[in-house]
């Protein structure tokens, strides 16, 4: 008989729009006891579910179950790196990229029978300096509208899309220099993608071929369209065939530096200052993560 998994669920109760309201309930209805021993606590802060991945190593679990967005995910996934404690996620925000990636439902009823069937694989995450990032990083305007949206009243896809709309035509193209192997390449772009994984969240596809198993970061650079180029990009985005784009390219290496005008970078969609000089380092098969 398989071996029974000490679980710490952490739920964010102030991510989304909501929906892990009556979580508990369900995880008592439809989590499989025979496979996993609950414990559940909740984050009263921001950046709380650092510290309580921390206990959750220190408390030998072997696994955290992350009820929150992407922003939870990153500060559960940024601590979980480099250990055995393994990483399942129940899609509690605006975007659930990397849930989105890993194929999680959206709903959380069929995410926790997801969960219930799920093994375990190891998954690369990527270190910005001195911060770790596992589904999509940033600079240029989607750092911009992380910034902005995390300001906003409001969450869910609608809202984020109010944000791209108020800045899109306003905000201007930067210079960015990609240095790979002592190589210097100056690009002028909209933005610049740290992918990891294929999408942002909402299943916007920024870059279709990116897998989180190849030890390989996919940079790439969108030129800005045109009024009436948009209509297309958006079709190609969310049909993972951007790369189809003339305003669409893309460098693929393990290890970049990143030299931006602006200081302000998006992590998992967490707006942070990382400086104008960026390291991107990807650590290999690093995290463990549940996956059907
Ligand atoms: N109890 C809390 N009170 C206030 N902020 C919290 C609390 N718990 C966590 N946070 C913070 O909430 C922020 C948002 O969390 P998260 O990213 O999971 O949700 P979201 O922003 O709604 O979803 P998404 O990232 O998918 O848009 C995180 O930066 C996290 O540190």
């Amino acid at each position: 008989m398989p071996q029974v998994l000490k679980l710490l669920v952490i739920i964010n109760p102030v991510s989304g729009t909501g929906k892990q309201k009556g979580i508990e309930k369900l995880l008592n209805q439809y989590l499989n006891p025979a496979r996993f021993a609950l414990d559940i606590r909740y984050t009263q802060y921001a950046k709380h579910g650092m510290e309580l991945a921390k206990e959750a190593i220190a408390e030998s679990f072997d696994a955290v179950l992350a009820v929150g967005g992407d922003g939870t995910v990153n500060e559960i996934a940024s601590i979980l790196t480099g250990t055995d404690v393994a990483l399942g996620i129940l899609p509690c925000g605006s975007g659930n990229g990397l849930a989105r990636h890993l194929g999680i439902p959206m709903n959380l009823k069929k995410a926790i029978a997801w969960i219930n069937k799920a093994r375990i694989i190891k998954m690369d995450t990527v270190k910005a300096n001195q911060y770790i990032f596992v589904n999509m990083g940033g600079i240029g305007f989607d750092a911009f509208i992380s910034n902005k949206f995390e300001n906003m009243k409001g969450r869910g896809f609608w809202n984020y899309a109010r944000a791209v709309l108020q800045s899109f035509f306003t905000y201007p193209m930067q210079n960015f220099t990609i240095i790979e192997n002592h190589q210097e390449h100056h690009h002028r772009g909209f933005l610049l993608s740290f992918a990891n994984s294929d999408q942002f969240g909402n299943n916007a596809f920024i870059a279709p071929s990116a897998n989180i198993q190849d030890g390989i970061l996919n940079l790439v650079l969108l030129q800005k369209p045109k009024w009436y180029q948009i209509p297309l990009l958006a079709f190609q985005v969310f049909t993972k065939r951007i790369e189809k784009s003339p305003l669409f390219s893309q460098v693929k290496g393990s290890e970049f530096r990143i030299i931006q005008e602006n200081t302000l970078a998006h992590l998992d969609g967490e707006p942070i200052e990382l400086g104008q000089e960026i390291h991107l380092q990807v650590w290999a098969k690093s995290l463990k993560v549940f996956k059907v």
